[in-house]
């Protein structure tokens, strides 16, 4: 262990909106993205510290998920610049984006119901073997990268504790498993930055404190963890950093006492949301939207 960990990086930090960081992994600058005359992300300046866990958080509607959507190419802003590890991603895909080695799970997990959770994660690796498709001829060689896609998914698996249900259908498993399905499907392609959209939604208790601890292993391995999520228990206790956003802009950054214990952030920010878990108030809700995307997505 180092003596200096990278939370500590952030100590000298001031708790500003859109503060430079030592060690960004990402830097957004005047990234926009209107709805019609709605402005859902007006972002002025975002850095992401590498190496720690950042949470986004803000009322529904903020612009959290959007923005989420923009850095990671599932979206295209009016306006801006973002970068990863220094790499403009302007008209990155969303595939490549992974390839660099930025990965993002959804809010509604997409795991793909009819196929076993074994294929789920095997598909989580296409991005590798993708570029090993010259490979095809040399029957051997790709046999080898096959093995090597199924070896990578067995450990992960195994990682998660869903070993056991290697041959199930993805669509049996409960909602937190399908969380975690998605987080190790993830690592699949050995991302250096894992962005989780709500990674407690649809969890029920017993399976939190397990996904608690994989999203600190992720960071405690030397990834960079960000993630949107309203459970503020969960923030107050993963968090090394905490951004806030409220109506497309971000708000407030800091550490998470410094956030939390901010009356104005509390008040206009936190409101309803304070003390009260949505995410078990939403749960039912959550997983019936789930089931019908998951099921519009099998038929198409
Ligand atoms: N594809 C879209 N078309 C039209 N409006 C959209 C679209 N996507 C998002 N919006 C609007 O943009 C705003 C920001 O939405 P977004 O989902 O990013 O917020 P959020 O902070 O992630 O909210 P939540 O916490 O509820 O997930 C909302 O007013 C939303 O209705």
């Amino acid at each position: 262990m180092p003596a200096e960990t990278s939370q500590d990086a952030l100590a000298g930090v001031e708790n500003s909106p859109g503060v430079p960081k030592p060690d960004p992994i990402v830097k957004g600058s005047g990234i926009t993205r209107t709805f019609g005359g709605l402005r859902a992300v007006d972002v002025e300046h975002i850095e992401i510290q590498r190496g720690v866990i950042t949470a986004l958080i803000g009322p529904n509607g903020a612009g959290k998920t959007t923005l989420f959507n923009l850095l990671t190419g599932f979206d295209v802003p009016d306006s801006g610049t973002w970068s990863f590890n220094g790499h403009s991603l302007a008209k990155v895909p969303a595939y490549k984006v992974a390839r660099l080695g930025m990965v993002r799970t959804f809010q509604l997990t997409k795991v793909l119901s009819k196929m076993t959770v074994i294929e789920n994660m095997r598909l989580g690796g296409t991005g590798q073997r993708g570029e090993r498709f010259w490979l095809a001829p040399f029957k051997g060689l790709w046999s080898s990268a096959e093995d090597e896609l199924t070896t990578r998914a067995d450990e992960l698996l195994a990682r998660f504790k869903l070993d056991a249900k290697r041959e199930d259908f993805a669509g049996s498993l409960s909602g937190g498993q399908r969380k975690l399905l998605e987080m190790a499907r993830a690592l699949m392609v050995d991302p250096e930055l894992i962005m989780l959209d709500e990674p407690m939604a649809g969890v029920n208790p017993a399976l939190k404190q397990s996904l608690l601890g994989h999203v600190k292993s992720l960071r405690d391995e030397g990834r960079t963890v960000l993630f949107v999520e309203h459970d503020m228990d969960m923030v107050r206790d993963i968090s090394d950093w905490v951004i806030v956003m409220a109506q497309g802009q971000i708000v407030a950054e800091g550490t998470p006492d410094a956030v939390m214990s901010n009356q104005a952030v509390i008040d206009a920010y936190l409101g309803a949301h304070h003390d009260t878990d949505i995410t078990e108030l939403d749960e039912a809700g959550l997983e019936h939207e789930a089931e019908a995307e998951l099921d519009e997505g099998d038929r198409s």
